[in-house]
């Protein structure tokens, strides 16, 4: 039976999270320690765990059919390999940065100036399409202290909650892209490998579909049912159950984790009582 092989990172940000969106996903993998391949027990699956930074030229070469990556090492990377989802985890943004005590007005500061990165495709291209010129560093790790020892005027790397840059006396001053890991998909795969593919997206859309919604369950005495109902979208319109106790109901409905808040204070506010919220493990649209 064909199997498709899927590089995940082997050790880093993106690991436990890719490791857990294959098992949300029901696919069992063996996950022992400084394992380099994995087959899945009830999927057609091999894991491959890798760096990070090497699965877009497995991709590209066919090495493995599909991976999960943070999107920015694909732009970085720069060889054309197609994104199918966009897995909600691993987000960041990879941004200029200088010395808080530099007055810094626009990307034309940086002309002339040498900045180190960990991503030169990234930084040459962004400079590029400015009309600046500005020397490169490439430096693997620790970009962040690469102005307080001399090495560069200002730095080009990953910003999450901008604490690094914070400890390191840096401001950030330009966001060149934002990221996020992403499933990514090999130009080689073949026709049988695109079908197994496309279960994996099923079930992938799912669990984030899931991720993203709640479950909730509310008590209503039925003159208020109308103002209720109005505040509560659910998937197709809310179920709506008699109580034992006369003159009640029971409504139960799907919301969006992001408005979720919103949405209880205006339940609350139409006379809703005994809210039960609950996660969802998987949505089927
Ligand atoms: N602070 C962060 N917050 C959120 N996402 C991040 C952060 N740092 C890195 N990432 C994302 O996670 C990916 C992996 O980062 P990590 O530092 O684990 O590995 P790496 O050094 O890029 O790769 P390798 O596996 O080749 O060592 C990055 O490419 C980026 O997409
Ligand atoms: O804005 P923040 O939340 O501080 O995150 C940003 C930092 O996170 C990443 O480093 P990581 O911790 O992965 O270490 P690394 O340099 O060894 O990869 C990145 O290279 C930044 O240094
Ligand atoms: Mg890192």
């Amino acid at each position: 039976m064909t199997k498709i092989r899927i590089a995940v990172q082997k050790s880093g940000r993106l690991n436990e999270d890719s490791l857990k969106i294959l098992k949300d996903c029901g696919i069992s993998i063996d996950n022992g320690k400084d394992q380099l391949k994995a087959t899945a027990r009830n999927f057609p699956l091999e894991v491959f765990y890798l760096r990070n930074g090497d699965i877009p030229q497995y991709l590209k070469d066919g090495v493995v059919d599909i991976a999960i990556i943070g999107e920015n090492v694909l732009i970085e990377k720069g060889h054309q390999i197609s994104i199918v989802e966009k897995l909600n985890f691993s987000k960041c943004r990879v941004s200029l940065a200088v010395p808080k005590t530099m007055a810094y007005s626009s990307l034309k500061d940086f002309e002339g100036k040498r900045i180190a990165t960990s991503y030169p495709n990234t930084v040459k291209n962004y400079l590029e399409a400015n009309g600046v010129k500005a020397e490169l560093h490439i430096i693997n790790g620790s970009v962040e202290i690469a102005p307080n020892i001399g090495l560069a005027d200002g730095i080009c790397d990953i910003v999450s909650s901008g604490s690094t840059l914070f400890k390191n006396n840096l401001q950030e001053v330009e966001v060149i892209l934002k990221s996020e890991a992403v499933l990514a998909v090999s130009p080689k795969i073949s026709e049988e490998g695109k079908e197994i593919l496309k279960r994996i997206q099923f079930r992938i859309q799912s669990v984030l579909e899931g991720r993203q919604s709640k479950y909730v369950l509310l008590n209503a005495p039925n003159n208020k049912l109308e103002d209720i109902i109005s505040i509560l979208p659910g998937m197709r319109s809310p179920t709506v159950l008699p109580l034992a106790e006369e003159g009640w109901s029971s409504v139960h409905s799907v919301i969006k984790s992001n408005s979720f808040w919103e949405v209880i204070d205006k339940l609350k506010a139409a006379g809703a009582e005994g809210i039960l919220v609950c996660p969802i493990e998987k949505m089927v649209l």
